[in-house]
């Protein structure tokens, strides 16, 4: 919290600020008076105006097209947070567990959290978790985390959307104390109320233009009927641009950082606490295995690996199912992940969060989960005469396969999770992921047997390497040769697929899983862009008090 009477403090202030998205204009000749500690800003317009997207270039989230944002900060005093208008705390934790996880993140004293949640009047909801708080709390709680990092200038995106007006009023009146302590506040609103409590009120005009700009009552004077709503569509001759001026040199950025093994670490925790506080997904992430193993269980036959009496084709079976079962496990798991709080995610990256220590975090925590469910499948299987009689090095053999095939899903898991916007999205996605790996696995159609096309779509999926290293390891050729005429004929149109050594097909599991998560990575950097503070700061001497 900043404390009153500290003498630091960030001016800020636009001229000409442009910005172009999808080929049209949605923000042009903007200026943003400058606002100094102690002083709050609004930000007002229309639905559609630019207010978000300007208070991102403010932030230095967007770079401009035209234009220069300049921010004047006292060395080592450009500490800033932004709320933005989604929710952005794990739903499932309690409220005071998912402040003390993102004190941690960015590298401050958790030992601050009971007194922000003392400050922001949430001291009685702390142990309730997150998604049973009212909508007003939930802002507050967006507002806590970002205080956490003690930031001396804010921008709030909306922050009274959705409140009554007492709660607005009440929100507002905090952020005004907030600013008696020397942070400098910017806020976007559609509530003229809120602007009444601001020292300085921006509009843009419709299509991004600048509106009228003042201290209320300079606005409520230059007002056709004395109103606030009068200005909303008004327009004021826009500032000439500035080409070529945007682009400042990056300074660094301005969050505390935490070591990506920090992040790792307590990213770790709080999967580990989210599925605890979540108990319908530890269970379905628990129980879904155990269902498909007794399933399998009741499926397949015993003794089909039986050297004096194989049945060839069911051993084929069995061990497609085994491949498939460790693909579904994977994917299952990772295609939930992401999708389900690109919010958080989004503003964390804003912040401090580390793409790599996040997904890594992911699979330090399923990843057990995965190779449990993965030994289990195959304890379970052997001991019910299901997988051959074998010497340990086969069963390490089907076990090291079936460990790889549920990484290098979990990773496809990731990587669609990360793709898609939504976990409705995600469960669409998971049958157009699992029909191929079926049809393409060379199981059904063995590889030989396909058309061109068929054969070219079967090296993509992670399922025929793992079903061929399944049979190498198991031996199924020799298996086979002693399976009489039904063995002769597979052997025929199966022909090398078990030939090559299971090594082989981990190689290329262990390089899908690889290339997935690096493919994840990319995609997350582009869809939750870390924070690039863009803004030409100045050094100052003392800020204004
Ligand atoms: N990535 C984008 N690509 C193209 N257009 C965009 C993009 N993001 C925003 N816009 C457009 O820019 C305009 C301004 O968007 P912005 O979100 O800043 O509006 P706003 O004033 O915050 O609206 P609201 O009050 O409804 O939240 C809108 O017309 C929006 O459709």
């Amino acid at each position: 919290m900043a404390r009153a009477g500290e003498h630091v403090g960030v001016e800020l202030s636009a001229h000409g600020i442009g910005l172009r998205l999808g080929g049209s204009t949605v923000l042009s000749g903007i200026a943003v008076p400058r606002v100094g500690p102690g002083q709050v800003l609004g930000v007002a317009g229309g639905s559609g105006a630019g207010k978000t997207l300007l208070l991102e270039v403010l932030a230095g989230l967007r770079t401009p097209d035209t234009g220069r944002v300049s921010v004047q900060a006292p060395p080592d005093a450009l500490r800033y947070g932004f709320v933005p208008q989604d929710d952005i705390v794990h739903r499932a934790l309690p409220l005071r567990t998912a402040l003390e996880y993102a004190a941690r993140l960015r590298g401050t004293d958790p030992g601050e959290v009971p007194l922000v949640l003392e400050e922001l009047g949430l001291g009685a909801v702390a142990e309730q978790p997150v998604r049973t708080l009212s909508g007003g709390q939930r802002k507050r709680a967006s507002i806590a985390i970002e205080l956490l990092s003690r930031p001396r200038l804010l921008f709030l995106d909306e922050p009274t959307s959705g409140l009554d007006p007492l709660a607005g009023a009440q929100l507002t009146e905090y952020l005004r104390r907030l600013a008696g302590t020397g942070v400098t506040v910017v806020l976007t609103t559609h509530t003229p109320a809120d602007l009444l409590r601001c020292d300085r009120v921006l509009f843009i005009a419709p299509t991004g233009r600048p509106g009228p700009s003042g201290t209320p009552a300079e606005l409520l004077d230059a007002s056709p009927d004395g109103t606030l709503e009068a200005l909303y569509s008004a327009e004021t001759a826009p500032e000439p641009h500035e080409e070529g001026a945007a682009e400042e040199p990056a300074p660094p950025a301005a969050a505390p950082a935490t070591g990506a093994l920090r992040q790792w670490a307590v990213l770790s925790g709080r999967e580990v606490r989210l599925l605890r506080h979540d108990r319908l997904t530890a269970a379905i992430t628990v129980g879904s295995p155990l269902i498909i193993i007794a399933m399998f269980a009741l499926l397949f036959r015993p003794g089909v690996f039986d050297p004096d009496h194989p049945s060839p084709a069911a051993s084929a079976m069995v061990l497609f199912w085994i491949a498939f079962g460790a693909f579904f496990f994977g994917l299952a798991y990772g295609l939930p992940q992401i999708c389900g709080e690109l919010a958080v995610l989004r503003r964390e990256r804003r912040t401090v969060l580390r793409l790599g220590p996040y997904l890594l975090a992911k699979l330090t925590v399923l990843g057990p989960v995965l190779l449990l469910a993965d030994a289990l499948l195959l304890v379970v299987l052997r001991a019910l005469d299901r997988l051959p009689e074998a010497a340990v090095s086969v069963h390490v053999s089907l076990f090291t396969t079936t460990a790889l095939a549920s990484f290098a899903a979990l990773a496809l898991g990731l990587c669609c999770s990360a793709l898609v916007s939504e976990p409705s999205q995600a469960a669409l996605v998971l049958p157009l992921l699992c029909f191929p790996q079926v049809l393409f696995s060379g199981a059904f159609v063995p590889v030989p047997g396909m058309a061109a096309g068929g054969r070219w779509i079967s090296v993509a999926m992670t399922n025929r390497w793992a079903f061929e290293a399944l049979g190498s390891g198991a031996d199924l050729e020799r298996l086979w040769r002693g399976g009489g005429t039904e063995g002769r004929a597979l052997l025929a149109s199966y022909a090398d697929s078990f030939g090559r050594p299971a090594w082989y097909g981990w190689a290329v599991l262990a390089g899908c899983a690889v290339g997935l998560l690096v493919v994840a990575w990319l995609v997350l950097r582009h869809r939750c862009p870390a924070a690039r503070h863009r803004l030409s700061r100045t050094a100052a001497g003392p800020a204004r008090p």
